[in-house]
């Protein structure tokens, strides 16, 4: 499979905006500087035809050329450098010229911008399901699917949006900062004006930015209970359902919605105040500025003119920019929430272990192991016992005596306390644990089929496995002959959750899935006690022609399964007890 780059996120010490915007940069640097230079480019050539139309004003009306101001030199400059006549006509042309391509170079910088933000949300994640994925099991089982599909969907969007803001305020400030200068060339006082009246919007109108930021954390936080708190809720539907009691869904989710609704109002408010109070705001100072320099400076009209253009032009761009800023913010707690929880998982990243690799001939060994889940109950207490290589072994047990705990412990998702698990006499914690891992075909007790064919469950989307690895998984599982009868073979649907499919035929399918990778050691959890007697018998059938091929473990509370058995263990309060030959009565067993 081919993997793309995980960003190199930075962890910033103090949260905000521009730190935000700061880690952005540092993590794509290259698009950042290349969106920036066409915001600058374009902003100059916007500029520079300012100063042909300005000329052109000069020329036009009194072709006073004496004293020119900047932008006019600049153009005079531009035009002798082409070899033509600095006319109104020739100016207007090239006016319409340059900011004809500064259209042209805009709409290239917001390509790039808009392939960046798809770039950035998808970087983010994935950093975060491998982040999650490469993480501890234990890490794994205290995460909530909703608020992780939430971070996944929703923050990542959000955040790779507050970078086409971040890229989209720049630009504005980079255009007022242009024109700022050329309100300095031309006049001090139109310059300070625009500084000042610039600062002062900047200024009044901040506690909306600050609104904004809180009504995007609230958003944030709630998204994430909200979506967690749906999964949880559909997860369980059908009982809600056969029980009547959606009503309660509804109740416990319409608090959560109305909060959203709330927050979701505030930044909506916040945004049309902010941009309603501009307006006015802007119009007031031109007012101010036309009264200040027409009847108190007493300054001639054209300059009078000019000036305010180019300070409603500076003020115009800084208002989009804190427009942007503001929609910077509300976005800014879920690129930080997103973060946290990348970095939390990165915290909890399993180790790899050793270097070690082994493949299964001998047997599995307990030495002494102490385990418990934290809560001082020891799971196992000192255990030995062995699991011979190419056996069947069951381990029977009550309820909640450790039994799924001891065989993630075989896996690896958990590690003793003390004591070591040795595989062909190598400690588990020697062994290279992707490897010791690829030898193992899993069939947990309740097997989840997506609503694919037969041949996407089987290989989950894994490309490299053939259809005739496929038939011969399925061969081994005795499952080939119902699929083939099935409509479409191979590629029949199997339903949502493999509804289309019964519980023995799903539990063979989900052999057929453990056994494509050809394992050496195959888990089966409780895998037949969902099962019918007749259903059962016939996983029983398939687990003991597999029997001498490979190593076999498997959990099991009573059941059929027990009279195939080379071995039974029985776990009970932190102790394994071999148990003499099961007996088998009917299709219950022993459990005694
Ligand atoms: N992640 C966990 N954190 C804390 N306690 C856990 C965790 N997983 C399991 N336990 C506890 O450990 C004990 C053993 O659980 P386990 O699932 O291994 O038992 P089991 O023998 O497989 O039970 P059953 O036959 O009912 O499936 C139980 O008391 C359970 O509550």
């Amino acid at each position: 499979m081919k993997r793309s780059k995980t960003p190199p996120l930075v962890a910033a010490s103090s949260r905000g905006a521009w730190p935000m915007i700061g880690a952005l940069v540092r993590a794509y640097p290259g698009r950042s500087a290349a969106a920036l230079s066409a915001v600058f480019v374009a902003g100059l050539l916007d500029g520079l035809g300012l100063s042909m139309l300005l000329s052109m004003l000069a020329v036009a009306t009194d072709g006073d050329t004496a004293d020119p101001s900047l932008p006019e030199q600049v153009a005079l400059r531009v035009a002798a450098t082409l070899g033509l006549q600095p006319t109104a006509p020739v100016l207007l042309s090239l006016a319409t010229v340059l900011i004809g391509l500064k259209a042209v170079l805009s709409l290239l910088a917001n390509r790039q911008v808009g392939y960046a933000v798809a770039h950035i949300a998808t970087d983010l994640r994935l950093a975060l399901i491998r982040a999650v994925m490469g993480a501890r099991w234990k890490y794994y089982l205290q995460q909530s699917v909703g608020r992780l599909s939430n971070a996944v969907a929703t923050e990542a969007q959000r955040a790779s949006e507050a970078f086409q803001y971040s890229a989209e305020m720049s630009a504005m400030l980079l255009n007022s900062m242009i024109y700022m200068v050329i309100a300095l060339t031309i006049s001090w006082q139109a310059g300070v004006a625009a500084v000042v009246a610039g600062g002062l919007m900047l200024t009044v109108l901040q506690t909306l930015i600050r609104s904004s930021r809180r009504a995007g954390q609230y958003q944030t936080r709630l998204l994430g209970t909200l979506l967690s708190a749906i999964s949880g809720q559909l997860a369980a539907a059908k009982p809600l359902k056969a029980m009547a009691r959606e009503d309660h869904v509804d109740a416990l989710l319409s608090d959560q919605t109305r909060q959203l609704r709330r927050a979701l109002r505030r930044q909506v408010i916040s945004k049309e105040a902010l941009t309603a109070l501009q307006e006015p705001l802007l119009a007031i100072m031109v007012g101010i500025g036309f009264f200040l320099s027409l009847v108190v400076l007493k300054m001639p009209l054209a300059a009078v003119l000019v000036m305010l253009f180019l300070l409603a032009r500076v003020v115009s761009y800084l208002s989009k920019g804190q427009r942007a800023f503001q929609q910077v913010v509300v976005r800014e707690s879920a690129y930080w929430s997103l973060i946290d929880s990348i970095e939390d998982a990165r915290a909890q990243s399993e180790p790899r272990g050793g270097t070690w690799t082994v493949q299964l001939n001998e047997s599995i060994r307990f030495d002494a192991v102490r385990f418990s889940h934290g809560d001082g109950r020891a799971i196992l207490d000192q255990t030995s016992f062995e699991v011979p290589a190419r056996a069947l072994t069951v381990i029977v047990g009550p309820s909640g005596a450790g039994k799924t705990t001891l065989l993630d412990l075989v896996v690896g998702l958990l590690q003793p306390e003390s004591g070591h698990i040795l595989i062909d006499g190598v400690s588990l914690a020697e062994l290279d644990l992707r490897q010791w891992r690829r030898q193992i075909g899993y069939v947990p007790q309740d097997s989840v089929m997506v609503n694919e064919s037969v041949a996407y469950n089987l290989s989950l989307g894994e490309t490299d496995l053939s259809e005739d690895d496929l038939r011969e998984a399925l061969r081994s599982a005795d499952a080939l002959d119902f699929v083939e009868a099935m409509s479409d073979g191979l590629q029949t649907r199997v339903g949502e959750g493999g509804s289309r499919l019964s519980g023995g035929q799903r539990q063979r399918l989900a052999i057929a899935r453990a056994l494509v990778h050809k394992p050496r050691l195959l888990i089966l959890d409780e895998a037949t006690s969902s099962l019918d007697a007749e259903a059962q018998a016939a996983v029983v059938e398939t687990v003991s022609h597999l029997k001498g091929r490979l190593t076999m473990l498997a959990v099991a509370h009573q059941g059929q399964l027990l009279g195939a058995a080379d071995h039974v263990y029985r776990l009970a309060e932190g102790h394994m007890v071999l148990q003499p030959q099961p007996r088998v009565a009917g299709d219950v067993v022993v459990d005694d």
